[in-house]
């Protein structure tokens, strides 16, 4: 499945048996477009005791994230279609808390556009692990190549960096991202996002995930940086946001909640061959 060409290998513990293998090493074998299947990442679902459902989100290079914006709206897609629930409204339990779903139910009885409410994030380098001092509220400067970046630090669940630019340029991303994800003051890592203020309603956005790299979409991203953009009024509370693979919509609501909403599409189902 993908949402904005943010595109995970989904395996449903309910009806398949997980190979005798490692997570880390099975996310980094069906990412692996050439001895693999190619994408972003693994994400099960799976039973909850806390939830109506769950989920695991692994990165392409195995390391297991607390959350996934996109992979939340694609579960939220299975699990409604899958009668793995039986309203239309569930909760979704993740490492980095539980969230929910609102699906739109189109008249074919499928899933239409997914509503997430991702909750309240938390703000600032105290929301992290962070080991370095050059910070200022919840801004956290980065120095790349000798220019020193500074970006809106915000926990949704899992990390992001989100840092204000003139122009969302592919080279400036490939180059500088990198560099701030894997920064040492990041212990865990962190997702980097760049975004570019259109008008108060709407942002373009690029993003260097935290073990995927270079992506189409980010969701927690998105939500991550409406919030950060909220709280310094950049923008209003409703913003239309540009992303490589199309447009979310994300929200604040008054009791700063944030809501996410976008597609989920269904690509291929079928048997992965765990090699022998
Ligand atoms: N790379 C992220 C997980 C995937 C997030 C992204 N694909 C989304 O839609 O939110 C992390 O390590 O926290």
């Amino acid at each position: 499945m993908h949402a904005l060409g943010n595109n995970y290998i989904y395996v449903s513990t309910f009806d398949t048996k997980l190979p005798n293998v490692g997570l880390a090493d099975l996310s980094r074998v069906v990412s692996d477009v050439r001895h693999g299947i190619g994408a972003d990442g693994l994400i099960l679902i799976q039973p909850s005791t806390v939830a109506d459902v769950g989920m695991r989100i692994f990165n392409a290079d195995g390391s297991e994230a607390e959350s996934c914006g996109n992979g939340l709206r694609c579960v939220a897609k299975y699990a409604y279609e899958n009668r793995l629930v039986v309203e239309s409204q569930f909760s979704i339990e993740t490492k980095g808390g539980i969230v929910q779903a609102n699906v739109q139910v189109l008249p074919n009885g499928l899933a239409g556009m997914i509503t997430i409410d991702m909750g309240v994030p938390k703000f600032g380098p105290e929301s992290i692990v962070y080991t370095g001092h050059d910070t200022d509220g919840d801004d956290v400067v980065i120095e790349v190549d000798g220019i020193r970046y500074v970006g809106s630090v915000v926990n949704i669940g899992n990390p992001h960096w989100v840092t204000v630019v003139d122009d969302v340029d592919d080279e400036f991303v490939r180059r500088v991202g990198p560099k701030v994800e894997s920064d040492e003051v990041f212990p865990e890592r962190i997702n980097v996002e760049f975004v570019s203020v259109l008008n108060p309603k709407e942002i373009d956005f690029r993003v260097y995930e935290r073990g995927s790299g270079v992506t189409f979409a980010c969701g927690t991203g998105a939500c991550a940086s409406v919030a950060a953009l909220i709280r310094k009024g950049f923008v209003g509370d409703r913003v239309t946001v540009h992303l490589l693979g199309g447009d979310l919509e994300i929200e604040q609501s008054k009791d700063g909640r944030i809501l996410m909403t976008g597609e989920a599409v269904t690509v291929a189902d079928g048997n992965f061959h765990w090699p022998a």
